[in-house]
């Protein structure tokens, strides 16, 4: 089976052409693929195919195998593969995901990068889905969880997929930044009885109203590099309780973020790099779990 490892701003994953591979158990190859000892190394796989509702679709495995709704990193390298590949002539393209069709745009670019703007949709802020606009008149955005004997705060922020938005003020750093415990908190919250479908945490401290910096323990592939909807979440929280402008940059450990709130459209525009690492070729059928 043919792949192309491809990256942006260090969160990896696998992608497949399914115009021209056949995937049975992407689940399984999902977990075989990811594996950073015995397979290519990534956070997850990313099947490229058709669509009778937009112009391509795409699938995301986290490398435990789960399915996630959307993933920003990964939807910004579609971009660049299908235009790369001839797929399509067109810079302006429109993606199927679980969340919805997505429409990018590639601004530049060569054969080693690119640079992509997604409009993410519309942000979901708190239980009750407001919109950044609405969750600004609110006051109590915030909901509170006993993660492991440790009252931790958090606003719940839907991309179409799961996030929780934790600031860091307030809150011991070392408890978020310090190796294993690192992923306590973010593991333990991933899996709390709070988010019956799992979430994605983002660690977040803002150094002024126009720039914040995240950390991201992602459901189903743990603490990554960067995340594009975790990113998206966290200025949309961010935005919400008046914390920052409308237009941000995401500081995350593999680069930067531009994120965009759209007053009119009330969606998140976010533009990024889109890197192609190699291609490859796998026998699927010797690797095991
Ligand atoms: N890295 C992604 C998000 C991938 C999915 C996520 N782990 C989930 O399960 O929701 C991004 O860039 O958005």
């Amino acid at each position: 089976m043919h792949f192309t490892k491809m990256e942006g701003l260090g969160n990896d994953y696998v992608y497949v052409n399914c115009f021209e591979e056949k995937v049975d158990d992407p689940q399984r190859l999902a977990r075989l693929l990811s594996d950073r000892h015995r397979g290519v190394g990534s956070d997850g796989l990313i099947l490229i195919g058709p669509s009778d509702k937009a112009d391509f679709s795409m699938a995301v495995y986290n490398s435990d195998g789960s399915i996630a709704e959307m993933c920003g990193n990964g939807i910004r390298c579609v971009c660049k593969y299908v235009y790369d590949n001839h797929m399509t002539e067109s810079r302006r393209i429109s993606v199927e995901t679980l969340a919805g069709i997505k429409y990018l745009r590639c601004i530049s670019g060569d054969r080693r990068q690119s640079i992509v703007t997604v409009d993410m949709g519309a942000p979901e802020i708190g239980r009750d889905r407001m919109t950044v606009d609405a969750a600004l008149t609110e006051k109590m955005l915030e909901e509170r969880i006993d993660v492991s004997g440790k009252m931790i705060s958090f606003i719940r922020v839907s991309m179409g997929n799961p996030h929780a938005v934790v600031w860091l003020d307030g809150l011991d750093v070392a408890c978020v930044t310090d190796g294993e415990k690192t992923m306590s908190i973010g593991a333990l919250m991933e899996k709390h009885d709070a988010f019956p479908s799992g979430t994605n945490v983002e660690f977040v401290r803002v150094i002024d109203r126009d720039l914040i910096q995240i950390r991201v323990w992602e459901r189903g592939s743990g603490e990554t590099m960067a995340c594009g909807t975790g990113a998206c979440a966290a200025a949309a929280a961010c935005m919400a309780k008046n914390y920052t402008n409308n237009v941000v940059t995401v500081q995350l450990g593999g680069g930067e973020l531009h994120i965009e709130y759209d007053r009119n459209k009330k969606t998140i525009n976010m533009t990024g790099p889109a890197r192609k690492v190699f291609d490859g070729q796998v026998d699927i059928f010797s690797q095991e779990e």
